[in-house]
């Protein structure tokens, strides 16, 4: 009997403020909408659902799925353009990264067109809004199971 896949799904700084904040660029869903739609997407498997605003938070939950979830499914924000320390934390992960936007920073500011967890993501997915997280998790599940199968 294959155990239940555990999927973490990390938020970044100012994520809290969906559905205020810049809803023509992010949408006017709120997180606990976004939530939402991952649990109703997880078809079965553990949803972990969290946000931070702090970057050492965000590393610490990030090195906790090195050992307790499946898949991570992230959405760094701001610090996915800043942060060294968060993709060294990815580096030491062995499951699968799955970057998640709900713009498109390739198409926004030059400084938003590259993020250093793309460096150690497996896939990425940006741009349909909350619905780029129903991709992600989606994602996510195929490549658990086709790991799980492989194993
Ligand atoms: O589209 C998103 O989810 C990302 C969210 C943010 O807060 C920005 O800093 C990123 O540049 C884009």
């Amino acid at each position: 009997m294959p155990e239940t896949p555990v999927l973490y799904v990390l938020n970044g700084p100012n994520l809290n403020l969906l559905g205020v904040r810049e809803p023509h660029i992010y949408g006017r869903e709120t997180l606990a909408d976004v939530q939402a739609l991952c649990e109703a997407a997880a078809e079965g498997a553990t949803i972990v659902f969290r946000q931070t605003n702090r970057e050492g938070e965000l590393i610490d939950w990030v090195q906790e799925t090195r050992t307790a979830a499946h898949a991570l499914i992230l959405n760094p924000a701001g610090y996915g353009h800043t942060s060294i320390a968060l993709l060294d934390a990815l580096k030491a992960l062995t499951i699968p990264v799955i970057e998640c936007h709900l713009s498109n920073p390739a198409a926004r500011e030059e400084f938003r067109h590259k993020t250093f967890v793309s460096l150690a993501a497996t896939g990425v997915v940006s741009g349909f809004g909350a619905h780029s997280y129903e991709l992600a998790i989606k994602a996510a599940l195929r490549l658990v199971r086709e790991r799980s199968s492989s194993a």
